[in-house]
């Protein structure tokens, strides 16, 4: 007999039920292709109100129940239990939870019917993680408990590429908490985003992240039951990995399937209904999940494609454009009869998923290298900017008072360190002394002593750098012999521009005349060394060319 579609169930309510064929090309009809802005998650209805009897616990509040710990504890069950969560940045004494005071939330990046997720940055290691709360506090110590064995499954799955990693857990105020490692986005949300069938090399790498991790869990003897795009999470390495562990039932555990529940309906193997649960429920799980996102196709709930779904029979109008291997995969994955479904290791034996798989592996060892070179290079990137940013100024300043020295060195000095030397040890720049010459004042830095500076120079040198001003060593020339005794005196009587800067009175015995280049019949603007000295500002291009010549 035909079963309904939730879709028709209004309809049905207020009109005679219209009996539905059971023609399989009638039902086919019935499937559609997925609407974008669909919402992400789907969430169980609200809770009716609570029309009962109150419970005790709450007619008396102040009994003290064992399950409500308002401390924060680690939940572990692999490691000591009821120790609190470690962090140094936790303070009991606040009354912010841990999560709050360790954590900073980031977005809400889902809601499932357990718990709300959380992107958050940890304040303890500034790295970014899920968290994921549950959406209700615990009833009671067996709600408590059963919610508890999410963690326990989750680590008994362990580390696996293709797998959630958990980072910790604990619970504080009746809630559940679990940092697990985060993940761009779930496998439903890409598909939502794109609005359109995967592209073949990307189902093919789900196909093969999504059978390793599975076969972690089946070796393991331990049966997901919940496998669906939204369980399925893609990490920044974009390596496809199994999620949401809440439903997990371990097969060789006390309880054996006796626990287990069917996860969503649309993904459900048949054999469920007939309480059979095995891992071939996983393989056909993964098979629809692959036909949703494959085809972009919208999984009927129940009624008639639900039924021809499970009866092995696949839209043709959706599934056509499909290459033939893949369909082939599919077909063994979503075979109705659980004992003859294929398993996990006859799937990954396959041609077609072993050249996907080392295609795979190609296309992500070279994505990681790629990575790991990009991120040497930022290093040495950021390196070179710290190492740039602490040696400019020191390399700023020798380039400015070696270019200095350079200026104020005569043309015919043979090289800028013997200009430097006969700067410290000749007496040129008693000769080169002109009208507009001025005298800084002895250096505290211990640069050259007396440095002799030109008018017309110092006006350009400090238009080119404002940070001269204030620095003293900006000439090159040594301290004039056989001064006056009141020469210095004279010097700062005359300071015209800045206190540590004298200017050398015409009358002094140092002083020189300021010498034109044309008077000196130079082309190149200097005069010889016997000759007075006086660099003008046009001058100072050509010096710079015969000084770096030299
Ligand atoms: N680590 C993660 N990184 C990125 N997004 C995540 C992560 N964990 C969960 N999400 C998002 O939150 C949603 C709900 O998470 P999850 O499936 O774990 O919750 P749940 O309540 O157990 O769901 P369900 O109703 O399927 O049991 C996911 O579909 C996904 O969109
Ligand atoms: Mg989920
Ligand atoms: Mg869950």
């Amino acid at each position: 007999m035909p079963v309904p579609g939730d879709d028709m169930a209004d309809a049905l309510m207020t009109r005679t039920p219209i009996p539905v064929p059971a023609h399989f090309s009638q039902a086919e009809q019935s499937f559609s292709h997925k609407k974008r802005g669909r919402a992400l998650c789907y969430t169980l209805p609200p809770r009716p109100p609570v029309k009962s009897i109150p419970p005790l616990s709450r007619l008396f509040p102040n009994k003290q129940r064992s399950w409500s710990q308002p401390r924060p504890q680690s939940v572990s069950f692999q490691s000591p239990r009821h120790k609190q969560p470690v962090s140094r940045l936790y303070d009991h004494s606040k009354e912010e939870t841990f999560f709050k005071q360790c954590f900073q939330t980031v977005c809400k990046l889902g809601r499932g019917s357990f718990g709300e997720v959380y992107k958050v940055r940890s304040r303890e290691d500034g790295a970014v993680y899920a968290v994921k709360r549950s959406v209700s506090p615990f009833r009671g110590e067996s709600d408590r408990l059963r919610k508890l064995q999410e963690v326990r499954k989750h680590e008994r799955i362990g580390k696996h590429p293709n797998c959630l990693r958990l980072i910790r857990a604990w619970e504080e105020k009746r809630m559940l908490y679990l940092q697990t490692e985060l993940c761009v986005c779930s496998l439903q949300q890409r598909s939502e985003e794109l609005a359109e069938p995967l592209p073949p090399p990307q189902i093919w790498n789900v196909t093969c992240d999504l059978l390793r991790g599975l076969k972690h869990l089946h070796d393991r003897n331990l049966l997901h039951l919940d496998i669906k795009p939204a369980n399925v999470f893609i990490a920044y390495s974009g390596v496809y990995k199994l999620g949401d562990f809440g439903l997990v039932v371990e097969l060789d555990g006390a309880d054996g399937s006796g626990e287990a529940q069917e996860g969503d309906p649309r993904y459900m193997a048949p054999e469920l209904l007939d309480g059979v649960f095995t891992k071939a429920a996983d393989v056909f799980s993964l098979g629809m999940t692959l036909l949703e996102v494959a085809c972009n196709m919208d999984l009927p709930k129940g009624g008639e494609g639900w039924q021809q779904l499970r009866q092995g029979h696949l839209p043709t109008e959706f599934t056509s454009d499909l290459p033939p291997d893949f369909l082939k995969v599919l077909s063994g994955m979503l075979e109705p009869d659980y004992r003859r479904r294929a398993t996990v290791d006859w799937l990954l034996s396959l041609p077609a998923v072993q050249r996907a798989e080392r295609w795979r592996k190609v296309t992500l060892t070279t994505r990681g290298v790629l990575t790991r070179v990009v991120a040497v290079l930022q290093f040495l990137l950021w390196l070179f900017t710290v190492v740039f940013c602490a040696l400019r100024r020191p390399v700023r300043r020798l380039l400015h008072w070696k270019t200095d020295v350079i200026l104020d060195s005569p043309p015919s000095s043979p090289s800028q360190n013997q200009c430097l030397e006969s700067s410290f040890s000749s007496d040129w720049e008693d000769e080169s002394l002109g009208d507009d010459v001025f005298e800084v004042p002895p250096s505290p830095l211990g640069y050259p002593r007396n440095i002799t500076y030109h008018a017309q120079e110092f006006s350009l040198s400090c238009r080119r750098s404002p940070d001269l001003l204030s620095r003293p060593s900006l000439g090159s020339t040594s301290t004039p012999r056989n001064l006056s005794p009141d020469y210095n005196l004279r010097q700062r009587s005359a300071l015209p521009l800045t206190p540590n800067v004298s200017r050398i009175s015409q009358d002094s015995p140092c002083s020189v005349k300021s010498v034109s280049p044309d008077s000196s019949g130079s082309s190149s603007g200097f005069v010889d060394a016997e000759a007075p000295r006086s660099i003008l500002p046009r001058n100072l291009l050509s010096m710079f060319d015969e000084a770096s010549e030299q």
